[in-house]
């Protein structure tokens, strides 16, 4: 059997790189193809890399046009997301790349996004603990922030042992361009990025902080509390996270190192390297994989910890299908054989 999928904000990064894995997923079809502005214009206009859908024409973002499809994968704005995803049947699966559904707690909403709390979804990272139970044969999944994912996946085995300190965490992240989407931006102008880095959403101030400690306290069970500073680097693609976590007394290098074996080994994505290999974003960038490391430093009394991923691939789209793929009770894995990009 075949699911037919309709994906909006197919004009986007994000449903763009949706469409790329779903055009090359072995069980589905894809429907309809939306979106706003673009509406009437052939997807090969404005995604001129999806030559197999380059006919394709974009409609309008409704209920009529979304209707009659298994699966309805969402990568529009925040708001937006919301707004589409109240009209939808509850029968059809519905996965939503925006942040309208991840946040349990609707101060933590208020506090960082505008506009009303939609609500709380099924958290779409299966990796973390209870991940794969929440999402097996739901109908609703949010999929997490590419922050969150590379996050999260980097810190849940320390702080869910008990190895560090849940309230000394410190996460310095280094993120492409595009996880900003693909409208016209200032600061992302070519000449403004292009040749250096630079800080943004710094002192606890980005939107991702509290989804990030969500996630923490759901592997840990109980409150974790993180410095979080996000860095814009000159790449299209990819996301460098460096977590660092005060050791808890007596931690040794070893049972870090099997903490972290022991919750990924079995990772079809996640991959622990081997001792002295680190994380580099070219590793991982057009694929669903994220590669960890860690280490311990002696002399601060802190594991160091660092993660890379594609904030397109694993951080998005990637992620979604992998959610999807469970919620339709298909191999975890189908449509995400790909490997990295390199160089
Ligand atoms: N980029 C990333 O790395 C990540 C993105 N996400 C989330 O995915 C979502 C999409 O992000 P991204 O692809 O980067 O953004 P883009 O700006 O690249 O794309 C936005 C898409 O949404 C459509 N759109 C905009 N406004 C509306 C509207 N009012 N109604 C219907 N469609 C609309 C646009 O259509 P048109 O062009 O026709 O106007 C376009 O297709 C966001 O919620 C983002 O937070 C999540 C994780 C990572
Ligand atoms: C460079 C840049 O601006 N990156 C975005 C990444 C966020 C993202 O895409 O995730 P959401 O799904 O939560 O929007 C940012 O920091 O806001």
């Amino acid at each position: 059997m075949s699911y037919r999928v309709a994906v909006s904000g197919a004009s986007g990064y994000a449903g763009g790189e949706v469409l790329r894995l779903l055009a090359a997923h072995p069980e589905v079809e894809v429907g309809a193809v939306t979106a706003h502005s673009s509406a009437g214009e052939r997807l090969g206009a404005v995604q001129p890399h999806l030559h197999a859908l380059a006919d394709r024409t974009i409609e309008d973002t409704t209920a009529e046009v979304l209707a009659g499809h298994d699966v309805v994968l969402l990568a529009l704005p925040h708001g937006a997301s919301g707004e589409i995803a109240a009209q939808l049947g509850e029968d059809v699966l519905v996965i939503d790349a925006a942040a309208d559904h991840r946040l349990e707690s609707s101060a933590d909403w208020d506090a960082f996004y505008d506009g009303a709390h939609q609500g709380t979804w099924p958290y779409g990272l299966p990796e973390l603990p209870g991940g794969r139970d929440r999402l097996r044969g739901t109908r609703r999944v949010a999929v997490p922030g590419c922050y969150p994912t590379t996050i999260l996946l980097g810190l849940a085995p320390a702080v869910a042992s008990g190895l560090v300190e849940r309230e000394d965490i410190v996460i310095v992240a280094a993120t492409g361009t595009s996880g900003a989407g693909k409208s016209l931006k200032p600061h992302l102008l070519a000449s403004e990025v292009s040749g250096g880095m630079s800080p943004y959403g710094v002192g606890g101030v980005h939107r991702h902080t509290p989804e990030i400690e969500q996630g923490l306290r759901a592997a840990a069970g109980a409150d974790v509390q993180v410095s979080f500073t996000p860095t814009l680097a000159p790449m299209s693609r990819g996301i460098l996270a460096t977590s660092t976590a005060k050791l808890a007394p007596g931690t040794t290098a070893e049972q870090l190192r099997a903490a972290y074996a022991a919750q990924y080994d079995a990772e079809p994505f996640v991959h622990l390297l081997p001792e002295g290999q680190w994380p580099a974003t070219k590793q991982v960038v057009g694929s669903n994989h994220i590669t960890v490391q860690l280490a311990v430093d002696e002399h601060a009394g802190r594991a160091v910890v660092v993660s890379a991923s594609d904030n397109l691939t694993k951080g998005t789209a990637g992620g979604a299908v992998q959610s999807m793929n469970l919620a339709l009770g298909l191999d975890e894995t189908a449509g995400l054989d790909m490997m990295g990009v390199a160089p």
